[in-house]
């Protein structure tokens, strides 16, 4: 399964620690940077990712700045990507379970790389429950359409 990962240059070393971490986990991650730490502007990176989730190019997609809010906006505008922001595990997890979130992003100034660990391993190891969810997930749908 494919990963679109991207990062502006606050992130430049966490993207790397868990781009090597998801690999480890069996993923094979498309980088669409960045690799350097000149400053660059995060709208670019989210849609990057966003745009790569949305086509299918990738099944999902992780997304880091500074603190994962700007790339977060960015991704989220492509229609079809549910994004989910997150500083702890839980709400990774429950974004995956009850929202269908498909691109997961997190601040570098923010959270440390064992905490964006354990936030990816809850988003990836749990599945979308579907059910009541799905009205309402169909219902965040809409809204897009109507945007
Ligand atoms: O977190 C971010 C967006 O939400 C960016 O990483 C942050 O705004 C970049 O700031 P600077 O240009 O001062 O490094």
């Amino acid at each position: 399964m494919k990963i679109a990962m991207a990062n502006d240059h606050s992130a430049v070393e966490m993207k790397n620690e868990i781009k090597a971490y998801v690999e480890s986990k069996g993923y094979e991650v498309i980088d669409f940077g960045t690799n350097s730490s000149e400053s660059c502007d995060y709208p670019a990176y989210g849609e990057k990712v966003g745009r790569a989730v949305a086509s299918g190019e990738a099944k999902y997609g992780i997304a880091i700045c500074g603190t994962g809010i700007g790339i977060g906006i960015a991704a989220g505008k492509v229609n079809g990507v549910r994004v989910c922001t997150c500083s702890e595990p839980y709400s990774a997890r429950m974004s995956r379970k009850h929202n269908d979130t498909n691109v997961l992003t997190f601040g570098a100034r923010v959270i440390g790389v064992e905490m964006a660990k354990m936030i990816v391993d809850e988003w990836l190891d749990n599945e979308y429950e579907g059910g009541r969810h799905q009205r309402r997930v169909d219902m965040l749908m809409e809204i897009e359409k109507n945007a």
